[in-house]
């Protein structure tokens, strides 16, 4: 089990997007963790699963959260999650919400949060693992609020990854990977919805002194070796 309680050194660059102006995090403190409190009467994760150590992987389309992930599993062999991925398979196995689904991330908007923490608490549950990143999650307060209450408890760290909307527009349209929401339209919508809802909850995190803000430009190889020591400071 990795450790809850760690002091870090300061890990954050800097960068002068607008979203980092709108977030005003103060992240130049050690952070420090503390353990989590289960939610009994919410049952939380099966017991088997009762405590895992969880980072919460935030940013705006395209700002390379899934990208960073595959590197940290590489390198820590935490599980990954992505919200988004879950949402698809949802999609292509032909469940009931399929279609609400589709339509929601055709247009860009955020899928209702029951549908969504259903998923993750499955996968974590079902998984081997008792490490995970949690990525594109939660978009929404109402996204945060849903998972603290149905899991019975609150992310260990949170990473968000803080780039430009110049240049997340352009990965985005570039990504090739035959996405529905690649498109300028729904990438504009996407980037209205980052800035309403999941801002609020970037500031939540890192008014409770759990968000490491990491610049997201530069190389891929670049923005893991800011990454990196968060996860190095805790094994
Ligand atoms: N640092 C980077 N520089 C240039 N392109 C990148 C970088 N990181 C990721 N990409 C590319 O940008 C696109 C979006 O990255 P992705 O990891 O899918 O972002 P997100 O999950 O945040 O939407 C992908 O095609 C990816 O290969
Ligand atoms: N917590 C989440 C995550 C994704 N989604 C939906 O799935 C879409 C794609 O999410 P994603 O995380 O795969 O997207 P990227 O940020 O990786 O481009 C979002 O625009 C939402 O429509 C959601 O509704 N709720
Ligand atoms: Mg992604």
């Amino acid at each position: 089990m990795w450790r809850r309680v760690a002091s870090l050194s300061p890990l954050v660059s800097s960068s002068k997007s607008r979203i980092l102006n709108q977030v005003g995090c103060g992240l130049n403190a050690c952070q420090v963790f503390t353990t989590r409190v289960l939610n009994p009467a919410e049952g939380g994760v099966s017991d088997r699963r009762r405590n895992p150590f969880v980072t919460f992987v935030l940013g705006g389309p395209g700002s390379g959260k899934g990208t960073q992930c595959t590197k940290i599993v590489e390198t820590f062999g935490l599980t990954h999650l992505s919200a988004g991925d879950l949402l698809r398979k949802e999609i292509s196995s032909n469940s009931e919400n399929g279609s609400m689904i589709l339509n929601t991330i055709k247009e860009g908007k955020i899928v209702p949060s029951e549908v969504t923490v259903k998923l993750i608490k499955k996968a974590i549950e079902t998984s081997e693992n008792d490490r995970f990143l949690i990525d594109g999650f939660p978009r929404s307060e109402e996204n945060r609020i849903a998972y603290e209450r149905v899991i019975g408890a609150e992310p260990d760290i949170v990473l968000f990854f803080d780039c430009p909307e110049q240049e997340m527009v352009k990965r985005v349209l570039n990504r090739n990977q035959g996405r529905i929401d690649d498109n300028i339209d729904t990438v504009k919508e996407r980037l209205k919805v980052f800035a309403e809802l999941n801002l609020p909850v970037i500031k939540h995190y890192s008014k409770k002194g759990k968000l490491y803000k990491i610049d997201g430009t530069g190389s891929e190889d670049e923005i893991f070796e800011r990454v990196r020591p968060v996860f190095a400071a805790l094994r």
